[in-house]
């Protein structure tokens, strides 16, 4: 696999759910390989990873506190050995405890030095029932939500509307725009963290359902009612344009999302000398990502992205994606200038 391999932080406080997020990942993969950071591996759902063929993508720290137990260069041991090639991940989730500082988890994923690891986001579980009691003993989950990429307000299921639409103005005013997802059960749409992997499907002479397509079954069958619906949790706007997009506008734009956006996945075409090709963009959090690959015969040469996220104001995210279309006044020196930021994320 060609790409960094997005390192997602999971933080939150005592028992806000983030093993039970966790373990709805790995059951309800997309397909995609996770490999996990955990204290103990005491309550993950260790038959998900093994029928998954993922045993050797955990690994454990047995004790304490992440960003005490661990230096710059532990980190980068434990994310290179989860990245070594044949293990063949497409994300690492990182369980971090609420009492870890989130700017140390943070600093430490951005220090690894392994080329296949790139820092994913940070994803902050709130429990909805408990957090205004967990703020007054924690002051600090101010913090934890001023730098998350994503807040998940879990635990929906144990209060009323009224007070889901306090809490929830609450935690959003704490964050800088941030999306804030509604959830029960920790149940994410696991294509809103990561991407599902293209990879060649063995179509076996006679093929049975995979343990993950069992998995997944059983997991949608047991799932409570209410909460089965996680598409309905959050916004997408899709942009399209015919018209090349100008490099330097597009990443201005990615540098600085507009608020409620989490995650953007489509293609781009910038049609410049050089530059024709199909550039496939993937951004979760703060992890952005292009990727080069030739237009099929006859497709058309068009940039199409899908932008993901809560409270999102869709006219003004297709306004300003629509002014990043090229105009063809800058000059071609400027334009090149732009290009090369974009080949700085870019994989072939
Ligand atoms: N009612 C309700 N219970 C939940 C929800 N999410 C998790 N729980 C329960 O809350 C408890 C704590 O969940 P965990 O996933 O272990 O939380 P955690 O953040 O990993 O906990 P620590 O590792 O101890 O910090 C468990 O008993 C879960 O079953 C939810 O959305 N609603």
């Amino acid at each position: 696999m060609d790409g960094r391999i997005p390192v997602i932080i999971v933080a939150g406080f005592l028992g806000s759910g983030k093993t039970t997020l966790l373990n709805h990942l790995l059951t309800n993969n997309a397909g995609a390989r996770i490999g996990v950071v955990v204290n103990d591996f005491g309550s993950i759902n260790i038959d998900a990873m093994s029928v998954a063929g993922q045993v050797d993508s955990m690994v454990s720290l047995g004790n304490g506190c992440l960003c005490c137990a661990v230096d710059a260069r532990g980190m980068d041991d434990l994310l290179s050995r989860l990245a070594r090639p044949g293990a063949d991940l497409d994300v690492i989730v990182v369980e971090s405890s609420g009492l870890a500082d989130p700017r140390v988890m943070i600093r430490l994923v951005l220090a690894c030095q392994n080329k296949r690891i790139g820092y994913g986001g940070l994803v902050e579980v709130v429990d909805a029932a408990e957090f205004e009691t967990t703020r007054v003993r924690h002051p600090e989950l101010d913090q934890h939500l001023w730098f998350a990429d994503l807040v998940v307000l879990n635990k929906t299921d144990r209060i009323d509307d009224t007070a889901h639409a306090r809490i929830r103005e609450l935690v959003a005013g704490l964050g800088k725009g941030t999306p804030v997802l509604s959830t029960a059960h920790g149940r994410v749409d696991p294509e809103l963290l990561f991407e599902r992997p293209e990879r060649p499907r063995r179509d076996d002479v006679a093929r049975q359902l995979s343990f993950d397509e069992l998995l997944a079954e059983h997991d949608h069958d047991h799932a409570d009612s209410g909460d089965c619906h996680p598409h309905s949790a959050y916004e997408t706007v899709e942009f399209t344009s015919d018209e090349p997009m100008d490099p330097r506008a597009l990443m201005a734009f990615l540098d600085e999302r507009p608020a409620g956006v989490y995650r953007i996945k489509g293609f781009v075409h910038f049609g410049l000398p050089g530059h024709r090709q199909k550039f496939s963009l993937h951004t979760v959090g703060n992890y952005l990502r292009f990727q080069r690959s030739r237009w099929e015969a006859g497709e058309q040469r068009r940039t199409r992205l899908v932008v993901i996220g809560t409270g999102i104001d869709a006219d003004s995210l297709r306004q300003r994606l629509a002014s990043c279309v090229a105009d063809g006044e800058h000059g071609d020196g400027l334009i090149e200038h732009g290009m090369l930021s974009v080949l700085r994320f870019t994989h072939s």
